[in-house]
């Protein structure tokens, strides 16, 4: 179920055997919808022809097919939606001895995956994306490939391998030998010189933690970017970096698509903060919680050893706890973890300075993971609207403010004299390199994001969707953020297992349930790293 091609008719193309197929397969072209309107695939309801691309419910490039019993295709956009007659060539890999010996290698045309597997019998099918990996089929030949890859945002444990098994996955899968490297984000693209990117030069920066490209907030000038793209007649574009990245290389493929460029756009999620929606998990994050362990021991240790001792951890997550989350529930040693998504209180009763009183008596000592992004509310007066250099809202520090509001209210209680030691890991966990695990995530995002450049989609993200890789638009992943649903399993387990105040009346719970589930249909549930 290949989706629709921009003119008209499937286009026809070669097979290895030298036969012609059409690039659109037979089966799923029911219909497609824009703009909530049906129209038979075939029919030109679509105006395929046009250069402008689709648009649906105001999302521009918007592809829906759909199908039976309520199945929907939220399909990517693909370089023959608006350049005609583009050949393709068979997949080098067919002869490529370590990938020959797999049946079924390449992924089926109408493979889809479906982005909720929790059903009922009368369920309708729901939506699907365009499941990744290798096509049979490529519009570019190894030697026309001029691949450039660039990250921005933040640092996150794996861009470095995912740099190096796009460089490796490029070169060893499809033979491609003209690799650049962008440096220092997004403005790398204008104001710097680029770098040749070899497998024998990214060999063992997987190691390394950071990025060897360098990275930068701000600096996206779409013109600019898309000009140095075309001068330079780079025509695989590999942006790896946050929410903010994508919405860039989502403007960068709009740009490229309006000047009729055949360049595949292709974004790699990266938020250490596991905040973006739609996938699974985000690389990086399984090694943030590991390395925030260390954190969480030390403030264990020096609280256990001091009289009425208090570790306070400050970890990452800007809008979403995440981390704090799977840090607290790994470690077993925090007695209470404060996130953006639960708001909290600290005088009176079920307040948070009882409960530390409460925990003193009990047990000694006690320790508190906070979120970066929790409990903005209180310091707002402190707060500027100083932005970073990409509009991203500048926190203040609510470790420190937490740490000093705990002293002040234990100084007026001369019986209990504290020792509170304040812990703030943030840099040295996001700048280790990448663990095991994800190591092999980065691998496989990177060959997801090869094949699917290969086979000539655009405009598209990838990323695990209930296990399976995917395609997902763009829009999909700009739209919305991930966060941690209170009312979700997960969280209970948290406050089980913590066994801390929930901070919320019996209404707040009620609101909190009447809110719309960010489970439902389109994004992924708090569980759905561990359902
Ligand atoms: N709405 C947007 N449109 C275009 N570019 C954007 C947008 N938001 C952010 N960017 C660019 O994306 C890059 C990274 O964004 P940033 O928010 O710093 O990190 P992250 O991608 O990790 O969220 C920056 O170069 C920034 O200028
Ligand atoms: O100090 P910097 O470089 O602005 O980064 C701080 C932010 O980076 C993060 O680690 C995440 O960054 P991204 O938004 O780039 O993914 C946040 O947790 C933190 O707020
Ligand atoms: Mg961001």
């Amino acid at each position: 179920m290949e989706s629709l091609p921009a003119k008209g008719p499937a286009h026809p193309v070669a097979t290895s055997n030298g036969t012609c197929s059409n690039h659109q397969p037979s089966d799923l072209r029911s219909s497609v919808s824009v703009r909530g309107t049906q129209a038979p695939a075939r029919s030109g309801g679509l105006k395929l022809g046009s250069r402008r691309g689709m648009e649906f419910e105001g999302r521009p490039f918007a592809k829906i097919v759909k199908g039976d019993n309520g199945y929907v295709l939220e399909d990517v956009p693909h370089l023959t939606d608006y350049i005609a007659d583009l050949p393709t060539y068979p997949n080098p890999l067919q002869d490529n001895p370590a990938y020959s010996v797999v049946k079924q290698y390449f992924v089926n045309l109408d493979d889809t995956v479906a982005q909720k597997i929790v059903v009922h019998k009368s369920s309708p099918r729901g939506t699907h994306l365009r499941r990744a990996g290798p096509r049979q089929k490529v519009y570019f030949e190894s030697d026309e490939v001029r691949a450039c890859i660039v990250t921005c945002g933040g640092l996150c444990p794996g861009l470095n391998t995912v740099i190096r098994e796009i460089v490796c996955g490029l070169s060893h899968m499809y033979g491609v030998t003209r690799i650049l490297g962008i440096e220092g984000g997004y403005r790398g693209f204008y104001a710097r010189n680029t770098i040749s990117l070899t497998p024998k030069y990214v060999n063992d920066i997987h190691k390394r933690g950071g990025t060897v490209l360098g990275t930068s907030r701000g600096g996206h000038v779409t013109s600019k970017i898309v000009d140095s793209i075309h001068d330079r007649g780079i025509n695989q574009v590999y942006i790896i970096g946050g929410d903010g990245t994508q919405k860039g290389a989502s403007v960068i493929f709009e740009e490229a698509q309006k000047r009729g460029l055949k360049v595949s756009v292709v974004g790699i999620p990266k938020t250490i903060d596991n905040d973006i929606a739609v996938i699974d998990k985000s690389f990086g994050f399984d090694t943030a919680v590991e390395e925030a362990q260390r954190a969480i021991n030390a403030a264990h240790v020096e609280s256990e050893s001091a009289e009425n001792g208090i570790g306070v951890v400050k970890l990452m997550g800007r809008n979403s706890g995440f981390i704090a989350m799977y840090a607290t529930l790994a470690s077993r040693d925090v007695d209470c973890c404060l996130i953006p998504e639960s708001p909290f209180y600290l005088e009176g009763p079920g307040g948070l300075f009882e409960f530390i009183e409460k925990r003193l008596k009990e047990n000694g000592h006690a320790v508190l993971v906070v979120a970066e992004g929790a409990g903005q509310e209180f310091i707002a007066e402190q707060s500027t609207d100083m932005k970073d250099a990409s509009g991203n809202k500048l926190l203040l520090d609510i470790g420190l403010w937490l740490s000093q509001k705990i002293k002040e209210h234990f100084a007026k209680k001369p019986k209990m004299v504290i020792n509170l030691k304040y812990i703030d890991p943030t840099y040295m966990i996001r700048a280790v390199p990448s663990n095991a695990s994800d190591n092999v995530y980065c691998t496989l995002l990177a060959h997801s994001a090869i094949h699917g450049a290969m086979a000539g989609y655009t405009g598209f993200t990838v990323g695990p969707v209930n296990g399976r890789h995917s395609y997902i638009p763009f829009y999909r992943v700009t739209e919305s953020q991930n966060k941690v649903v209170i009312t979700d399993r997960m969280w209970a387990r948290l406050l089980s297992s913590t066994n801390q105040p929930s901070f919320l009346s019996h209404e707040d719970v009620e609101d909190a349930r009447e809110e719309p589930h960010p489970t439902e249909d389109m994004m992924n549930c708090t569980d759905g790293i561990l359902a």
